[in-house]
């Protein structure tokens, strides 16, 4: 006999599976009794890839006998390496074992995703400051271990105040590529130049994108803007095991678990850490971790078996796996590897969906032009197409066409949800261009919005927050200061919650509902998640007050040419714009699958 243990409703939705082979039966012969149930229907229901729990099975519960004889395992990866090809798809062998019954193996099915193409995943990279962040992506993207003296982070600094510092600054981004035996492809670089992006993903199959941030207080603005801007599907912890959970390390924890964003944590130094202080670092980041305020499962990862089980229950959010590693002896970084090359990225796509994209940054390229990068939150953006760039101060969309497209430094002709991308626009300056518009299909008719209500939990402030506080909101790639108007109690401590009726500051945002967002000032913060739109901006009554002041532009541009003083016009408030219906969630599409 031979079986997948799958769950069925679980393939139907995720990309790919692990399979596991203890008896032959379902496999090798067609006997499956419902359409679900079919193997190859299974196999073909999926897009990409994912991992499946080894563990559960109703057959293996009952103590019957587990494994199969060499000629049973034989047929049954035979008849699954054959449906594999039917759906083309990679078999990577994860792990052989022997029960009682016989052998049992491991897979990972992970489906071709085209020649030019990869999976990609983004994992956050936070920890306080010296954790060895820096180092460990060092160590991981260019092959080659860390002398302790920050040999390996010399790679990555990209400023050279950093270079001077040791200290990273800004959001940084590194690649690691793992090819279809699931094999490392970054190969260390002789030439001691940076990492060629484009090998590295002509010849992965996935391609795990880091994203470094800062471990230093003074710049979790930035770390803020990474996590919650560059949407990172994964985030991981690091730790160093000697000096523990110190500095921002907790910071960076609530964030992501505010942010929804499961974490693994990687105990960095373990070469240079008395046993006895290890210990104590464990066990505090144990209890942290199952502490109310976490509720997570924390699982230290000894073996392969761990890594299987760790990251086939990952996306649950529940559990967290602990890495003890080194980078200068290069201790537990296989294991490190092997998880990382079996996440699976959260965001589902459909190219059905009218596209979204995010920006996070804008570059001004001689001889390209402007260039906006971001992320595809859903649908299918390709070369030459028309999207909705906005909004602008006024709360407009303008039309603006896709020139050309780079996608982790590569021409391409198309990206999808869940990549991110670079995009040369034409016709427009950077200057009209900031860090959290949007680029949308026309389809969406998209609407900017000024005031909108979320629920709120204030994880710290010194004293109270009363109506007009005014503090950034961090939601996606938007970064504005915002004003409480209004909320449902008179006034709110650190650990209260509340629904708080906001209202940016400077101009109108693309928001959505459900989104989660952060709200801080110094070490104030608060998280929640939008509930409600309530000031939407009517785009006519926008590009009517544009040209009216357009052409109040001219009339004092005229007065000033005699003499006269320029008035700015003054931006909208609550009485000028036209007040549209709150927009319910259900109403609405929302951006995060999370
Ligand atoms: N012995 C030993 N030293 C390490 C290890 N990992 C990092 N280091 C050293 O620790 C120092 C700090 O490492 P970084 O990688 O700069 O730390 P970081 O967390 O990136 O710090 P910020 O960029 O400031 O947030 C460097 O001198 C590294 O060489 C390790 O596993 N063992």
């Amino acid at each position: 006999m031979a079986y997948i243990v799958s769950y069925p409703y679980k393939l139907f939705w995720e990309s790919s599976f692990l399979v596991y082979l203890s008896t032959s039966e379902a496999i090798t012969s067609a006997g499956c009794a419902s359409q679900a149930a079919n193997p190859i229907c299974l196999l073909s229901s999926f897009h990409s890839e994912t991992l499946f729990p080894v563990l559960p099975s109703p057959f293996c519960v009952d103590g019957g006998d587990y494994g199969l004889d060499e000629k049973d395992m034989e047929a049954s990866v035979a008849t699954v390496r054959s449906l594999c090809e039917q759906i083309e798809a990679d078999l990577i062998l994860l792990r052989e074992r022997t029960d009682t019954g016989g052998k049992i193996q491991d897979y990972l099915i992970r489906r071709h995703v085209g020649e030019q193409d990869f999976l990609e995943v983004r994992v956050a990279v936070v920890g306080n400051v010296d954790a060895g962040k820096s180092t460990l992506l060092g160590v991981l993207t260019h092959g080659e271990l860390d002398n302790g003296r920050g040999f390996a982070r010399q790679k990555l600094f990209r400023h050279k105040h950093e270079m001077e510092s040791g200290r990273t600054s800004s959001v940084g981004n590194d690649i690691l590529g793992f090819d279809q035996e699931g094999q490392v492809v970054n190969k260390p670089d002789s030439h001691g130049g940076g990492l060629d992006w484009t090998k590295i993903c002509e010849k992965s199959s996935k391609v795990i994108t880091f994203i470094d941030l800062a471990g230093h207080e003074k710049y979790l603005k930035t770390t803020v803007f990474g996590m919650t801007g560059h949407l990172p599907d994964f985030c991981m912890l690091m730790v160093g095991s000697n000096a523990g959970i110190v500095g921002m390390t907790k910071e960076h924890l609530g964030l992501a678990l505010a942010l929804n964003v499961p974490v693994f944590v990687v105990v960095t130094k373990i070469d240079m850490c008395p046993a006895n202080i290890l210990q104590e670092t464990l066990k505090l980041l144990q209890r942290l971790l199952k502490s109310p305020g976490c509720r997570k499962i924390p699982v230290l990862v000894q073996n392969k078996d761990d890594v299987i089980v760790t990251a086939s229950n990952f996306s649950s959010e529940r559990m967290c796996p602990i890495f003890q590693i080194s980078n200068v002896t290069g201790e537990n970084m296989d294991l490190l590897k092997m998880f990382l090359n079996l996440l699976s990225s959260r965001t589902t796509f459909s190219n059905d969906e009218p596209a979204e994209f995010q920006i996070d940054d804008t570059y001004s390229v001689p001889g390209v032009g402007t260039v906006v990068s971001g992320t595809t939150l859903r649908g299918m953006i390709r070369l030459n197409d028309t999207l909705l760039l906005g909004p602008d101060p006024l709360g407009t969309f303008i039309p603006i066409a896709v020139k050309s497209i780079h996608r982790k430094r590569m021409p391409v002709r198309e990206v999808r949800g869940g990549q991110t991308a670079s995009f040369a626009l034409k016709k427009i300056k950077r200057s009209s261009i900031r860090k959290g518009m949007v680029m949308v299909s026309p389809k969406l008719m998209p609407l900017a919005t000024w005031e909108f209500e979320a629920e709120i939990l204030v994880l710290h402030h010194p004293t109270t927050i009363s109506p007009r506080y005014q503090a950034m909101v961090h939601c996606g790639s938007i970064r504005q200061t915002a004003t409480i108007l209004t909320m449902n109690k008179d006034c709110l401590r650190t650990g209260d919650k509340a629904t708080v009726h906001f209202r940016f500051i400077k101009t109108p945002e693309y928001l959505h509902c459900d989104q989660k967002l952060v709200f801080r000032e110094g070490r104030t913060k608060a998280v929640g998640t939008i509930t409600k739109l309530l000031q939407a901006v009517n785009t006519q009554a926008a590009k009517a007050q544009q040209s009216k002041s357009q052409a109040s532009k001219k009339t004092s541009k005229e007065a000033n040419e005699e003499g006269g003083s320029t008035a700015r016009p003054p931006s909208p408030n609550t009485a000028q714009l036209p007040v549209s219906k709150p927009m319910h969630c259900e109403t609405l599409l929302f951006v995060n699958s999370q």
